[in-house]
């Protein structure tokens, strides 16, 4: 499992491994692994450039400490100080290896290669000052490797307030944080690299982020003595004489294999179509999840309130989000942005600009899983918990996708996992197999459907 922490849990955690290290040990790992990266990406040491921008704090320090060693190793070193005082001990040892520091922008030598961004890290508050966004400005086209996070983001909530570094490489310490995995901030982060700096004591994480081991522990497989039945029946209401796509894309999510039957409940002429699509797929009869909503249009209330009186678990997508008065403690509601936003009331801005404090919100007033889909879509369980989903490519962003993972999503529910489970591994398998089924280009809803088996398949195998 990826975790990431509160800054006050990092905080306590490294007070606890400082005191138990020699003076500077901890600063000293972060900058060595610092270090290595930017030479990574750099390639090679000699003839390569490096700028640093280093604010007033341990952020500016690790940024000395990480040029010093490169310029050890044969990289030019500059820092462009941006505040007052710096951190002295890694300033003095940036220019006894080589390196040059300057306050002044001007006096610069030639664009660098990269730039090291050191203005702040969990001490930042949002936004940059007029100084970095002028040294930013004047290298627009050069790569960026963040330390720690990139400077001007909100770090605890992924929120964005003014100017923020847009980082091809974040490398982080000890633990995650929040803005790495949470939109919007987490768009900034580019490639993601921790340093382990061996903390123990940091808690409960605030957010995290499903692995392929994760994923493989929690996969249904069927035993030795498995039985269609044994395996979990999900039903779907979808589909409309407008929208007859959707109960297709929703079939062809739930019908990917992972539980051992599928029901079909709509309009006769859309069933006929699914059927042709899908022959395994069956009429109406006793189910363990329910699926409702994708291409309901008006028939979406009537559709809820029939799945409702089975008092199973309910996957709650699209026209039919709009009829949630009371939610099971068993059923997952899968809006976007803009539905999230009528659900609560607010401008779908708001809830882009913040979708963890409001895919929580949900949670907590209607008491049941919420997933809230974006670039990093969000799982969260109204005890607190939320995982962000960091498989997918932005070619997923199509009509349908959502269709496919609402159906993925109800099959892992009736085959049995826990709510926050099966939103959490649905959407992960969505993403991978969205990436698998672009191949580096573009995707439709339907193919996305057709890669999940493979994705199960090489999860299962220990490869994804
Ligand atoms: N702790 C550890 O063991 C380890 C920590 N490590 C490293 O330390 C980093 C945390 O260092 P930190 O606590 O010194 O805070 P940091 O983020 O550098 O800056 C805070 C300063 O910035 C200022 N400031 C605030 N907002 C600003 C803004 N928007 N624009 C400009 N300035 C702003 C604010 O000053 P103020 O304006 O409030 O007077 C304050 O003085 C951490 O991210 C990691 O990189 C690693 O070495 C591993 C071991
Ligand atoms: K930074």
């Amino acid at each position: 499992m990826l975790r990431a922490h509160l800054v006050e849990d990092v905080r306590r955690a490294e007070a606890a491994a400082m005191a138990r290290l020699p003076d500077g040990a901890l600063m000293q790992r972060a900058a060595a692994g610092l270090a290595a990266a930017v030479l990574d990406l750099l390639g090679s040491a000699y003839g390569s450039r490096v700028l640093l921008l280093v604010g007033p704090g341990d952020n500016g320090g690790d940024a000395l400490w990480a040029g010093a060693r490169l310029a050890g190793r044969g990289v030019a070193v500059e820092a462009l100080l941006l505040a007052d005082r710096v951190h002295e001990a890694g300033l003095a040892a940036l220019v006894a290896a080589g390196g040059r520091a300057t306050r002044d922008l001007d006096d610069l030598h030639d664009a660098p290669d990269l730039l090291v961004d050191g203005i702040v890290g969990i001490g930042g508050r949002p936004g940059l000052r007029a100084e970095a966004v002028a040294a930013l400005e004047a290298y627009v086209d050069v790569p960026v490797v963040a330390v720690d996070v990139p400077s001007g983001v909100d770090v605890d909530t992924g929120r964005l307030d003014g100017p923020h570094v847009r980082a091809a490489l974040t490398v982080t310490f000890g633990t995650h944080k929040v803005a790495h995995l949470v939109d919007p901030a987490s768009l900034a982060v580019g490639a993601l690299h921790l340093v382990d700096l061996d903390l123990d004591e940091l808690g409960e994480p605030a957010v995290e982020a499903l692995q392929p081991d994760d994923v493989r522990a929690l996969l249904p497989r069927p035993g030795l003595d498995a039985q269609k039945y044994t395996r979990g029946v999900v039903g779907v209401r979808a589909g409309s004489d407008t929208y007859p796509g959707a109960a297709l894309l929703a079939v062809s999510g739930a019908n990917a294999g992972l539980v051992g039957m599928v029901r079909y409940v709509g309009p006769e002429h859309v069933a006929d179509t699914v059927r042709t699509a899908h022959p395994e797929v069956v009429g109406a009869g006793r189910v363990q999840a329910w699926v409702v909503g994708p291409g309901g249009g008006d028939d979406a209330a009537t559709m809820l309130a029939e799945a409702s009186q089975d008092g199973v678990p309910v996957v709650v997508d699209a026209d039919a989000l709009a009829h949630v008065d009371e939610a099971g403690a068993d059923w997952i509601l899968t809006p976007h942005a803009g539905e999230l936003a009528a659900m609560l009331g607010v401008e779908r801005d708001a809830v882009e600009a913040a979708p963890l404090r409001h895919a929580r919100e949900a949670s907590g007033r209607w008491g049941c899983t919420v997933l809230l889909k974006g670039h990093h879509t969000l799982v969260a369980a109204p005890d607190g918990r939320v995982r962000v989903t960091t498989t997918g490519v932005p070619w997923l962003a199509t009509a349908g996708a959502g269709d496919v993972l609402s159906g993925v999503v109800g099959a892992l529910l009736a085959a049995g996992l826990e709510p926050y489970d099966a939103a959490s591994v649905g959407s992960w398998l969505h993403g991978a197999a969205a990436t698998q089924a672009a191949a580096g280009g573009p995707l439709t809803a339907s193919r996305v459907a057709v890669h999940v088996p493979q994705v199960v398949r090489e999860t299962l195998a220990g490869l994804g």
